[in-house]
């Protein structure tokens, strides 16, 4: 890695110079509205090292070192004094450091804690603190220095859940975390590029930039606030003796201002610490759930007497601690720009990355985009990036850390010619296209990959190779073909008669799969396997699905209606092969699904509204279906199928050997069937 400074410990004064330098300009980056110049990892560790230092020199310990100090000393301070000092949060990583937190603030107390654990989420924004003077919101402020923050109170009515008129008339300062959601993080970034602007790295950066340059901007941007606590203004109290954090959180949120309540992974008390463990992982399960970035869970004494016995450190109070969860943000290095035809035609170039462990799991590979996106971003082969993952979301490259160039770098280069086919590009769009065009041409092995996918027809056995020469000997122009093959044809192609017999059992099975498989492996445009789904559930019949205008596609759930157009036309270019594929014997209606006009009717099935989590193995009546068509079963019956137990989960049916899922919902008190229960519960949705 080219971001020196952090990766060994300093041993020179020389060096703890370098690295005090290089932790102050990523605070100042990191709290103001700059890019990220070192991911979190990083500037612990750097951080780490400075201290390590200091404590075997005292003699050079820098005034401005940023150990000890909110924000490193080095966030943008701003000049309004705090009422009482905006803090930070002393972390713990393990189980067994939280533990040792615990032991010694009961050390602290004298005494075990009587008034239980409050634990939260840590949201990752930005502190805000929000005066109301006889419930009307009057000032905001950062966090700053600690002791004074920025006024940013031109950010005043662009904050969801904070609002301008409180339901009583306190003279309270309420404090919280303003945030950009992942639905507002996409949204303030098309607002800023349509208005010229960068746009944001991140929603952790993006809130800060947002806030502080609320004054300044044309548009308005809109973030989210969730409260974590209240201090009186003017001598005026918002508690009462004898409060915990749980009743006067209660009270923000009648008084109408947003706290995590609002989620199921809201605040929730534990009076002993393996309550407190079990609730972090059931956090830590929710997080690629929630609809904003958490990272890690804040765990509080309740009771405010006991808060005030264990009082402060200079930097972080002694009755609080944030238990961190791994970081959805790494730097490494891009290697390789790679540019793959995707079964549209479409030609998307992908990062090939140092390897590097994020959010739980190694990345070696990162969404670019388009071209577009590159050239925005001024990125070259070599750069130290950014890489960002959240939960399922693929992995996302950040600007390039122009500081840690060394001059080895080189441009990236793009594709001339179609890197399949070697014919033309069509680089009219935002996303470049081979120009042989939608499903024919280059675009054609890729698209027949993915339609005999297990997902889709699940013609397993028929790999890339044999789809080759298949295309090469000109028996399959198109995914119909598929279905004439012939024996001779096969043999040809894979070499083997065994091979050929196994393929043609598994082509005549695949002639049975349910409209929502069918249409998949058409590869239309701007859809994949859910929305596949939700169009033959709703439609219920090919037929009605090539009938319905772009209009009429735009009810369907799920489907964003500006993608609808480009959906409706290329369903309509695939006439011919969807005509092929219904002379071929190819199932053209779903079961469970809507009657032919279309129409939506979602009442009485078996599964409406219900969450369903299938574990354990089926023996009995569901046996020998794999996990695409539970869930295709589950849907069809009205219910939505998830892949992990939760707070939202309704039923959870328990196969054979059913573990730690089983447990976890009869802990949740979720509604648990058997298999043969949840047969009969299907009725005749169980086709
Ligand atoms: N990448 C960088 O360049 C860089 C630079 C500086 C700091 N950092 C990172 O920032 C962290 C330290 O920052 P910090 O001192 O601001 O502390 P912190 O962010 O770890 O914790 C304190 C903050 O947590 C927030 N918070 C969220 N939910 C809360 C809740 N329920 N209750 C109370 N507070 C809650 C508050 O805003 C509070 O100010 C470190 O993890 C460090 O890695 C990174
Ligand atoms: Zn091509």
């Amino acid at each position: 890695m080219t971001t020196a400074p952090a990766s060994s410990p300093a041993t020179t004064r020389e060096a703890y110079n370098q690295a005090v330098d290089a932790a102050l300009t990523a605070c100042a980056a990191y709290y103001g509205d700059g890019d990220t110049k070192l991911d979190d990892f990083t500037y612990d560790t750097l951080v780490h090292h400075i201290a390590a230092y200091e404590r075997a020199h005292p003699e050079h310990i820098r005034p401005d070192s940023p150990t000890g100090k909110v924000g490193g000393g080095a966030a943008p301070s701003g000049d309004v004094p705090h009422t009482v000092p905006m803090l930070s949060l002393d972390n713990v990583y393990s189980a067994d450091e939280l533990r040792k937190w615990s032991v010694s603030l009961t050390r602290r107390l004298g005494g075990p804690l009587h008034g239980g654990y409050a634990v939260e989420l840590k949201l990752d924004g930005q502190a805000v603190a929000a005066r109301y003077r006889n419930g009307r919101l009057v000032q905001l402020l950062t966090r700053g220095s600690g002791t004074h923050g920025e006024d940013i109170s031109a950010a005043i009515g662009s904050i969801v859940g904070l609002p301008e008129q409180l339901a009583l008339e306190a003279t309270v300062e309420i404090r919280g975390e303003a945030l950009l959601t992942r639905e507002q993080f996409e949204k303030a970034n098309e607002q800023r590029k349509a208005h010229g602007d960068k746009p944001f790295s991140n929603p952790r950066n993006g809130t800060a930039g947002t806030l502080r340059g609320a004054a300044s901007r044309a548009y308005v941007i809109e973030t989210t606030f969730f409260a974590y606590g209240v201090v009186g203004l003017d001598g005026e109290e918002f508690g009462v003796p004898g409060d915990t954090h749980e009743a006067v959180m209660a009270r923000v949120a009648e008084a109408g201002v947003q706290t995590t309540a609002v989620s199921e992974a809201g605040l929730l008390v534990c009076t002993i610490l393996e309550d407190v463990q079990a609730r972090i992982e059931e956090i830590t399960a929710l997080r690629p759930e929630l609809p904003f970035g958490i990272d890690g869970v804040v765990v509080k004494a309740n009771d405010f007497a006991e808060q005030e016995a264990a009082g402060f450190a200079t930097r972080h109070p002694h009755w609080a601690t944030a238990y961190k969860l791994p970081s959805v943000e790494r730097q490494t290095k891009l290697l390789d720009v790679e540019w793959n035809v995707g079964r549209t035609g479409i030609i998307a170039p992908t990062a090939v990355l140092e390897a590097v462990e994020v959010d739980g799991s190694i990345v070696r590979k990162a969404t670019l985009h388009n071209p577009t996106f590159i050239r925005d971003s001024g990125m070259m082969i070599g750069d130290v990036v950014t890489v960002w993952k959240a939960g399922d979301i693929i992995p996302r490259i950040e600007a390039p850390v122009v500081d840690a160039r060394t001059g080895t770098e080189t441009p990236v280069v793009f594709p001339e010619a179609c890197p399949t086919c070697g014919g033309g590009i069509d680089t009219s769009g935002e996303r470049w296209e081979c120009a042989d065009g939608t499903g024919g041409g280059c675009g054609l092995l890729a698209a027949l990959r993915y339609a005999v996918g297990r997902d889709q027809l699940d013609i397993d056995g028929l790999g890339a190779t044999f789809i080759e020469a298949l295309v090469e000997d000109g028996a399959v122009a198109d995914v119909a073909d598929l279905f004439t093959l012939t024996r001779p044809q096969l043999v040809k192609a894979t070499r083997s008669e065994k091979r050929a017999d196994t393929l043609l059992e598994r082509i005549a099975a695949a002639k049975d799969k349910p409209l929502n498989r069918v249409f998949c492996a058409l590869g239309i445009v701007r859809t994949g396997r859910t929305l596949s789904r939700q169009i033959a559930r709703h439609f219920g019949t090919m037929d009605a699905i090539r009938a319905a205008d772009a209009e009429a596609l735009a009810a369907v759930p799920k489907l964003p209606g500006a993608n609808a157009p480009k959906i409706a036309a290329h369903i309509a270019q695939m006439g011919p092969v969807i005509d092929k594929l219904a002379a071929a014997g190819v199932t053209m209606t779903e079961p469970g699904g809507a009657p032919t006009d279309g129409g939506d009717e979602p009442a009485a099935k078996p599964l409406a509204g219900q969450v369903v989590v299938v574990t354990g193995g089926m023996n009995g009546p569901l046996a020998g279906r794999n996990r695409a068509e539970m869930n295709e079963l589950i849907e069809n019956a009205g219910g939505t199928s998830s892949s992990s137990v939760s707070r939202k989960t309704t039923l959870l049916v328990a196969g054979d050997g059913a573990g730690s899922k089983l447990a976890k919902a009869q802990q949740l008190g979720t509604t648990v069937l058997g298999e043969q229960e949840f047969a009969d519960l299907l009725g005749d949705h169980l086709s």
